[in-house]
């Protein structure tokens, strides 16, 4: 499947930050959409239905499933989560430039879907580190930080299979690694398009 426009996939372990990344990449650029994703979880902390995410019941979520509603669908730490058409075709279709924040099972599946995606995987700078930052954000249980922090030694072994690995160190560093590597891409893709004026628009140049 080929849409014109840029896809770019940010996966990391629950608490790299990838959410507090993306979110300072949407404010440095106006091109760029965040998909919202259905999942079955439960709202955590002021979560907002259609802000964070799109909640669902699971029964609704397998709905959904079963009429291929989704681009692509996981269970992630024992809970369902997705990226519907809805959320993304028209904008896609437009040429409009897509980041989807989502797990590394996902964005296997979407680098199927669309081989030219560009997949960034995000790594914290430690384990230590990493369990800090869930018990610092405050709004997930004990029990809860133990399964990520479990299942984040998997995840980040997928890390091999993505485009570009991002280490979430010093926030504003990593925020520029995510800008340089949009910047590029967006390059990269006028240039191969030969298409003069969207290498000016990659380049903000009048
Ligand atoms: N470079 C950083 N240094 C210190 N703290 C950070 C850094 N980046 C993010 N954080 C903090 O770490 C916590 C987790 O970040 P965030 O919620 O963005 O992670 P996430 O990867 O999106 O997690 P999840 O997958 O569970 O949604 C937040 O409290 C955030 O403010
Ligand atoms: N495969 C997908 N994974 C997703 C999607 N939306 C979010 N996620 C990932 O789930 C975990 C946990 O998120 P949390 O909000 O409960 O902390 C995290 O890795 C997300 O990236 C999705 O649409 N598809």
């Amino acid at each position: 499947m080929e849409y014109p426009g840029n896809l770019f996939v940010v996966a990391a372990p629950s608490g790299a930050g990838k959410s507090s990344l993306v979110k300072a990449l949407l404010e440095l650029d106006s091109k760029l959409n965040v998909s919202i994703s259905h999942t079955s979880r439960a709202p955590r902390g002021q979560e907002q239905h259609g802000r964070e995410y799109w909640f669902t019941t699971v029964d609704e979520f397998r709905t959904m499933a079963a009429r291929d509603e989704f681009f692509e669908w996981a269970e992630v730490h024992g809970n369902l989560y997705g990226t519907s058409r809805a959320a993304i075709e028209a904008r896609m279709a437009h040429g409009e430039d897509v980041v989807l924040e989502i797990d590394f099972q996902g964005a296997l599946q979407i680098k199927q879907l669309f081989p030219y995606a560009v997949l960034i995987f995000i790594l914290p700078p430690s384990w230590e580190e990493l369990e800090q930052r869930l018990t610092r954000r405050g709004d997930t249980d004990p029990a809860v930080i133990a399964q990520r922090m479990s299942n984040a030694r998997l995840e980040v072994a997928q890390a091999q299979n993505f485009d570009f690995v991002v280490v979430n160190a010093v926030f504003d560093t990593a925020v520029f690694d995510l800008k340089s590597i949009v910047h590029a891409q967006r390059l990269k893709y006028a240039a191969q398009r030969r298409n003069r004026s969207a290498v000016f628009r990659a380049l903000e140049l009048p």
